[in-house]
């Protein structure tokens, strides 16, 4: 069945939602410019009535060592999710400083772009491919843009890990998505929300029927 990680979530009821409704990972993001954007004590409290086979996921953009030990110490995340230009070496650096599995996302625009896969997948435990944003989007975040990329790009792939795709996915397009990429798993934030970082509870539960289901 595919996996699906809810990202983005900064409330009780969307973290009981994703939960009730399947998800496999749950995603909160650390990043000051993101309408997602949580604190380590803030994740931690949301965090608490995760039971143990939901992995949580903190999401960074080139973090410094200090901001993620604080998030291991406090929240102990499940996974750390690098969605920033971290380099090989360092998500090897972060996967032995803290001890926690580390998922690398590719920012994906062109078939070269997947390509750069092959350098993280002896460091990474999980690698991510979400859409690149265009140089002409000036306020874009580093991902939850809900922009999609050419799934093609994907199609017949093979990764030596575990893999989400991510990007522009709604309840709508998640299972021709999963048909086209073949992705083992998918990743979502802005196709279940109403309004940027304001999570639907009946949107999240659309997703993980329609992903699971596909
Ligand atoms: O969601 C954010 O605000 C965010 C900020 C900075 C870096 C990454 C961010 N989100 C990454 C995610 O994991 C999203 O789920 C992924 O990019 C897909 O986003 P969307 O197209 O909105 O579903």
């Amino acid at each position: 069945m595919t996996l699906v990680k809810i990202c983005g979530l900064s409330t009780p009821e969307s973290v009981a939602a994703a939960i009730e409704g399947g998800a496999d990972f749950l995603g909160f993001v650390f990043y000051p410019r993101s309408p997602r954007n949580v604190t380590p004590e803030q994740a931690t409290e949301l965090t608490k009535p995760v039971p143990a086979a939901v992995r949580t996921v903190a999401l960074t953009v080139d973090a410094d060592d200090a901001l993620l030990e604080t998030i291991v110490a406090t929240m102990r995340p499940g996974l750390l999710q690098l969605h920033g230009h971290e380099t090989p070496e360092r998500v090897a650096d972060i996967r032995s400083r803290f001890g926690t599995p580390v998922m690398k996302v590719l920012s994906v625009a062109s078939a070269e772009d997947v390509a750069k896969a092959s350098a993280y997948e002896p460091v990474a435990g999980m690698l991510m491919f979400d859409a690149k944003p265009p140089k002409e989007m000036k306020d874009a975040l580093p991902g939850g843009n809900a922009l999609r990329f050419d799934w093609q790009l994907l199609a017949g792939a093979h990764f030596g890990k575990p893999w989400l795709l991510a990007g522009g996915l709604t309840p709508d397009n998640v299972a021709e998505a999963i048909r086209t990429s073949g992705a083992p798993g998918v990743d979502v934030s802005s196709g279940v929300e109403d309004a940027p970082g304001r999570k639907s509870i009946p949107l999240i539960r659309a997703f993980l029927k329609a992903a699971k289901a596909a």
